[in-house]
């Protein structure tokens, strides 16, 4: 494409308005809004109030003036990005908390199945979780097999499917209803982790007839670093699941502060203990950014930046693992190249923020509400001039860094 037709694009984007919402550094065009989400514009001043008002002020008090309601008012304003009705959702712990919780639920539900189900290559923490979860259930274990075997490693045992819908690392995506329906038909309860998934491309959990469900909030809800994750629960299994880590904020009535342990009704009872706040200020100043966007536009976005970055790629000669079809993947493009990390690291000098997957993957975010198409554009004409001049060889991008 030239770059008339990219600034056409441009010109012609329904979403153009929401880059101001964001506070970008000037320089950078930014494509690892999948790992950790942009800063929006608004944050800070929520934070402030939160801060020197809510905390500062009010005190306590606050507790009775929308604190205490955080995590089932931001679980409703996550509902509609993940195809869930409001009161299916609940905001709170990380990702890798909610994924214990709902595994061992998941496992309690029928003593004869016993075994986790989950692919190989997945992102760790949900192997890792799923490693301790079944070490908390007598009889549990983990079966971990290659993506194209898992629906045929279901069977008469199998208590959980989990499977990430979006891959971290290559961006696939799982078909949601048919593996759903898989699983089911197997007698096994169908767990996604959507983290990869929430904000960058349709999710319809509801329509899917899903189980349960997790996700981050930091990438693509911009909810900041280490932001409180959430939980999806169907309906017809929230009085029947009960959490593992039954905390007094999943009380049915905290403040009776009983001794024994009776769940909350609805999604309060998957709470363990006080929601961070300061956290929550952030998250829901992220959230509140969706409310006015039209979400198609969203997805049609995504697949247009990504046509953009897969033709940069092709013309530099890079190996795309990510699949072509839209349908079939989420908002980020991974490159497979034995040089990756370099690559990456001449990148981020040419301003170009991406990251390296371990081994060999340079993976780049193509957030729709704050990349331009003209972002994506430049982003791969840089790429195209280091690879061409072979100036991600030289000695200085040797490095490895702690976090990539
Ligand atoms: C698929 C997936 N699950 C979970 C996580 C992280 O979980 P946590 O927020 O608990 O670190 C990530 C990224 O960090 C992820 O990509
Ligand atoms: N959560 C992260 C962190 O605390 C440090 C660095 C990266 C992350 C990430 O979120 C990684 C991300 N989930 C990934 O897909 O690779």
């Amino acid at each position: 494409m030239t770059r008339d037709e990219i600034d056409a694009l441009d010109a012609a984007d329904p979403l153009a308005p929401m880059r101001a919402r964001f506070a970008l550094p000037d320089g950078v065009i930014y494509l690892d809004g999948n790992s950790l989400g942009a800063l929006p514009r608004d944050t800070g001043a929520a934070m402030a109030d939160m801060v020197s008002r809510q905390w500062g002020d009010r005190l306590i008090r606050s507790w009775n003036e929308g604190w205490i309601d955080a995590p089932t008012r931001l679980g409703g304003k996550i509902a509609p990005l993940v195809g869930a009705a409001t009161d299916e959702v609940i905001v709170g712990d990380s990702t890798s908390a909610n994924l214990f919780k709902a595994l061992v639920a998941a496992l309690r539900i029928d003593p004869a199945r016993r075994v986790v189900v989950s692919e190989a290559g997945n992102f760790p923490t949900d192997l890792h979780v799923a490693e301790g979860a079944v070490a908390c259930v007598p009889g549990a274990m983990l079966k971990v097999v290659p993506r194209g075997e898992v629906l045929a490693a279901l069977g008469p045992d199998t208590a959980v499917l989990m499977l990430t819908h979006v891959h971290y690392k290559t961006a696939e995506r799982f078909d949601m209803p048919s593996v759903t329906a898989t699983a089911q038909a197997a007698g096994a309860v169908m767990l996604w982790d959507l983290s990869h998934s929430a904000g960058a491309v349709a999710v319809e959990l509801d329509a899917a007839n899903a189980d349960l469900a997790v996700g981050c909030t930091y990438k693509y809800l911009n909810g900041g670093p280490g932001a409180p994750a959430y939980l999806y629960v169907a309906r017809r299994w929230q009085e029947r699941l009960a959490s593992p880590l039954s905390g007094w904020m999943g009380h049915a009535a905290p403040f009776a502060f009983a001794d024994g342990y009776e769940p909350a009704p609805g999604m309060k009872r998957w709470l363990a203990g006080t929601p961070p706040m300061l956290a929550m200020a952030a998250l829901e100043t992220g959230l509140d950014l969706w409310a006015s966007v039209d979400r198609a536009a969203v997805w049609a976005k995504s697949a247009a930046l990504w046509r953009i970055m897969a033709a940069a790629g092709e013309a530099a000669g890079l190996e795309c693992v990510t699949p072509a079809d839209a349908a079939a993947r989420g908002s980020h493009i991974s490159f497979r190249h034995p040089d990756a990390h370099a690559l990456t690291q001449a990148l981020i000098e040419r301003g170009v923020i991406g990251d390296f997957r371990d081994p060999d993957v340079l993976r780049l975010g193509l957030t729709p509400l704050y990349l331009s198409h003209r972002d994506v554009w430049q982003a791969g004409e840089i790429l195209g001039e280091i690879v061409r001049s072979g100036m991600y060889r030289e000695e200085r991008f040797g490095e490895r860094l702690a976090v990539t």
